[in-house]
């Protein structure tokens, strides 16, 4: 185990000093940025660059940690994986009650016409004494396929978590950004069938984003939507991709985020909705984050004539963020996993229930590994 990677992280974290620790979706690489003090920098116009940490509610403050010093771990070792073992934890029946009716409100809103689709979800709350860098490390070694991270800011907290969905890519010009949505478990078949509530609910995902990029983003193509496996669950997904300026990046996010995948249809209403009932904070659950404008710089041969013998450099600029599913928050001797879903016309409160209890099994597998 390359211990001086390990041992920075650790370090920062007893000096209560912010740093993120992650690796993107099936990279062997892992990357750590540290800032060197406490200060709590807010994200203002999407111009600066740094790792971007922000909430769910778009109208609070994103934060952004500065790059002060960045480790690369060019390769974290294999390990074979943890047996799966089939977690249960005891159903709090209080809350499955207020899940439960929580549902039940949103399909009549649906029902009665005031939106089309809404995301519900809830907390659920363990205690622990587990390590949060064993846990980051078995999470490395669980979920090749997501993005697996570690954030800690002492200001506002620490936070872990392997999301299969990117909210959007900005490499110079090209965008792209994908629709997921709809969920089963995986039994062994890369290619299950759906049902119709899925199909429908992932639609209306794909349909709010090729709007909401409608003007923004120019040569938008949808690639066809497949079949994706995250961790034991399966989701539909939809890519998409197009063409921006870079001074649009601000507007983009903006336009997409929150995606109906974790909010709702239209935007605004739903997320009213969700903030007055859900009863609790969602914090930076399905929020967003990742690097924003990171620059790279490449020497390239195939310069242009006027250049001479200068080296021919060129500054690229890359934003990739995801969005903040499968993931917990970790406290002094407890941690708080977040799961939802989304409802339509045609959900079953009880099957939502239980697709939630089914999403918490992406961490609750690595707090049982861990302990
Ligand atoms: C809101 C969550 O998942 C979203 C992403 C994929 C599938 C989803 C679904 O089927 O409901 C959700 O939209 C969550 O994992 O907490």
């Amino acid at each position: 185990m390359p211990l001086d990677f390990f041992q920075k992280i650790e370090s920062h974290l007893e000096n209560k000093l912010p740093f993120v620790a992650y690796r993107k979706p099936n990279e062997k690489g892992v990357t750590a940025i540290f800032q060197d003090d406490e200060e709590l920098h807010h994200l203002n116009d999407y111009s600066e660059t740094g790792f971007v940490f922000a909430p769910f509610d778009s109208d609070r403050a994103a934060v952004l940690l500065k790059l002060d010093e960045i480790l690369n771990l060019t390769h974290f070792p294999e390990e074979a994986n943890a047996p799966s073992q089939d977690i249960e934890i005891g159903v709090d029946t209080k809350q499955k009650d207020f899940h439960l009716e929580l549902v039940k409100k949103g399909i009549a809103q649906i029902k009665a016409g005031s939106f089309d689709k809404v995301v519900l979800s809830r907390g659920i709350q363990l205690k622990t004494d587990a390590s949060p860098l064993i846990l980051f490390q078995t999470l490395l070694h669980e979920y090749k396929t997501a993005f697996c991270y570690l954030w800690y800011h002492p200001k506002v907290g620490m936070w872990l978590g392997a999301t299969p969905e990117i909210l959007l890519t900005m490499h110079n010009r090209k965008l792209t950004t994908m629709s997921l949505a709809g969920t089963q478990n995986y039994g062994n078949d890369e290619n299950p069938n759906w049902g119709n509530k899925e199909l429908e609910e992932q639609q209306l995902v794909t349909n709010y984003i090729l709007k909401a990029l409608d003007g923004k983003v120019s040569g938008l193509e949808r690639m066809p939507t497949e079949t994706v496996k995250a961790g034991s669950l399966m989701h539909l997904r939809t890519k998409i991709s197009g063409n921006a300026k870079q001074e649009k990046l601000g507007e983009v996010v903006k336009a997409l985020h929150p995606t109906p995948a974790v909010c709702g249809m239209p935007k605004e209403k739903t997320k009213a909705f969700i903030l007055k009932e859900e009863n609790y904070d969602r914090e930076f659950y399905t929020g967003f984050l990742g690097e924003l404008n990171f620059k790279t710089e490449r020497n390239r041969n195939n310069r242009p004539r006027n250049t001479e013998n200068n080296v021919y450099r060129s500054i690229s600029k890359n934003t990739t963020l995801f969005v903040n599913l499968r993931c917990m928050q970790l406290k002094e001797d407890n941690l708080q996993i977040y799961v939802g879903g989304g409802i339509t016309k045609d959900s079953d409160p009880e099957k939502e229930w239980n697709e939630t209890v089914a999403k918490s099994k992406t961490m609750l597998k690595v707090i049982m590994a861990t302990e």
